[in-house]
């Protein structure tokens, strides 16, 4: 095959999955394969299948999450630029509850996580824009970000070492702070 992909699953934190598809670089720049079914669905449990795609564009210093729901099997990547990514384990009866992975992903650095349910997803933006792919796997209807739940993206329980410390956040994303600020966090 033209494309393969190395698979591991995360040494800290159980269920998540890192894939570094192999790259083919020429003159012109590169090309390389994000998904492929056969493949990277083996790790959804049986019958599950991918739904949907988004893209999201962020200026650098953006800042999104960290969000999650309790069903979503999210398949995160940057396909333009350079963000920090982040996974919070947000299963309370984890032994590794709360505790967060970070990964650089830029073109040198193609990495793609596979974020089980139950986690919480996050990323910080370096780059002047960054472009952001992610897939969606769910039973039944999805779930919208009124749904979904946020943690503050500086909760001290958690505690990522982010990047910058002023980040562009949404009225969402701020909110949660706040909320954590007077003590009424998730
Ligand atoms: C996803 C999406 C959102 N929207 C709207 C809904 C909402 O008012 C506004 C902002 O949406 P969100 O709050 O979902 O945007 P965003 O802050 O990017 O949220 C996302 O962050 C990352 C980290 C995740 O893991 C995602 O699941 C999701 O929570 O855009 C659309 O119109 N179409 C879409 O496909």
């Amino acid at each position: 095959m033209a494309f393969d992909f190395i698979i591991e699953e995360s040494q800290e934190i159980k269920g998540v999955h890192i894939i570094t598809p192999s790259i083919s670089e020429d003159l012109r720049g590169n090309i390389w394969t994000s998904f492929y079914q056969e493949e990277i669905e083996q790790l959804l449990p049986a019958g599950l299948h991918f739904k949907h795609d988004k893209f999201s564009q962020s200026r650098q210093n953006v800042l999104r999450g960290i969000h999650g729901d309790f069903k979503t099997w999210k398949y995160v990547t940057c396909v333009f630029g350079e963000i920090h990514q982040y996974v919070v384990d947000c299963r309370k009866n984890s032994p590794t509850y709360l505790k967060w992975q970070e990964f650089l992903i830029n073109k040198d650095n193609q990495k793609i996580i596979l974020i089980p349910p139950s986690m919480g997803n996050a990323y910080y933006v370096t780059s002047e824009y960054a472009v952001y792919h992610y897939k969606c796997a769910y039973e039944g209807e999805y779930i919208d970000a009124g749904e979904q739940f946020t943690f503050a993206w500086n909760d001290k329980r958690i505690g990522i070492a982010w990047p910058a410390p002023n980040p562009v956040l949404s009225d969402r994303d701020m909110l949660a702070a706040v909320k954590q600020r007077k003590g009424n966090a998730l």
